[in-house]
């Protein structure tokens, strides 16, 4: 299994309860596995554990065969070779495009990043917008970028932080499908967060509802041809 997560718990400091609580999810290498919940659910509570950004209280997470938290170890966000693409993509205003790109690329040869660069610019479809500006680039363009930059420094793990929230609903939809086919293309086993039920069926290889920071439902893709809305509509 490529990530396993077994029996997080998560309390905030100021918080009287715990907001995640038993949680476990094993990932298959490869698979795009989507967090479904409500708002307050503990979704982005769980990226920010699986991303080093918190420390549990108790579990084990492990990525690629390495343990990066338990009880005694803990392995900080930027040795756990994750890339992020956030809600608002978090792009550098002041930096071009290629810059942008290879923001993370920054101990390697000018040769290698230039390569890198061309590659990642060709996936994403934007090899002629290298020097626009994020504020030149639609929404969904920008999204492509903040994805492009998330994946030039060859993360094993990609997390999507509700991607498609900042899009109109019409864009939203296109992107979806062009999001899920990039990432597929690349391989990358990736966990995406969303509270919405059609983004997650639209991109996902597996759905997993959470509640009150449990996991109560995970669905697969092939049982989508079923009713899977009535699955995760808890
Ligand atoms: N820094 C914090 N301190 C205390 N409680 C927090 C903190 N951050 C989040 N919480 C609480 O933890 C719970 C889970 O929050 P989380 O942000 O993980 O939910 P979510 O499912 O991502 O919600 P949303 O979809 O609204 O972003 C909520 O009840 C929230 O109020």
């Amino acid at each position: 299994m490529f990530i396993q997560i077994k029996d997080l718990q998560y309390k905030y400091k100021n918080a009287k309860e715990a907001v995640i609580k038993d949680f476990c999810l094993d990932i298959e290498r490869g698979e795009i596995v989507s967090i479904l919940g409500e708002s307050g659910s503990g979704k982005s509570t769980i990226l920010r554990l699986i991303a080093g950004l918190e420390c549990p209280q108790n579990g084990t997470i492990n990525i690629c065969g390495e343990t990066v938290c338990n009880r005694s170890c803990f392995i900080p966000p930027e040795k756990r070779g994750i890339g992020f693409v956030f809600q608002d993509y978090a792009l550098f205003p002041h930096m071009t495009v290629a810059k942008n790109i290879q923001f993370g690329l920054k101990k390697k040869s000018r040769q290698d990043k230039r390569e890198r660069l061309e590659e990642m610019l060709k996936l994403v479809n934007l090899t002629d917008f290298a020097n626009r500006f994020p504020h030149e680039l639609s929404g969904g363009q920008q999204q492509r970028v903040a994805l492009a930059r998330a994946l030039a420094p060859e993360p094993s793990l990609l997390i999507l932080d509700e991607p498609f929230s900042n899009l109109d609903a019409a864009l939203q939809e296109k992107i979806r499908g062009e999001l899920r086919e990039i990432i597929k293309k690349t391989g990358i086993t990736s966990i995406f967060v969303t509270h919405d039920k059609e983004d997650a069926i639209a991109m996902a290889d597996r759905i997993v509802y959470i509640d009150n920071g449990k996991v109560k439902t995970s669905v697969g893709r092939v049982e989508k041809q079923r009713p899977v809305l009535s699955l995760v509509n808890h």
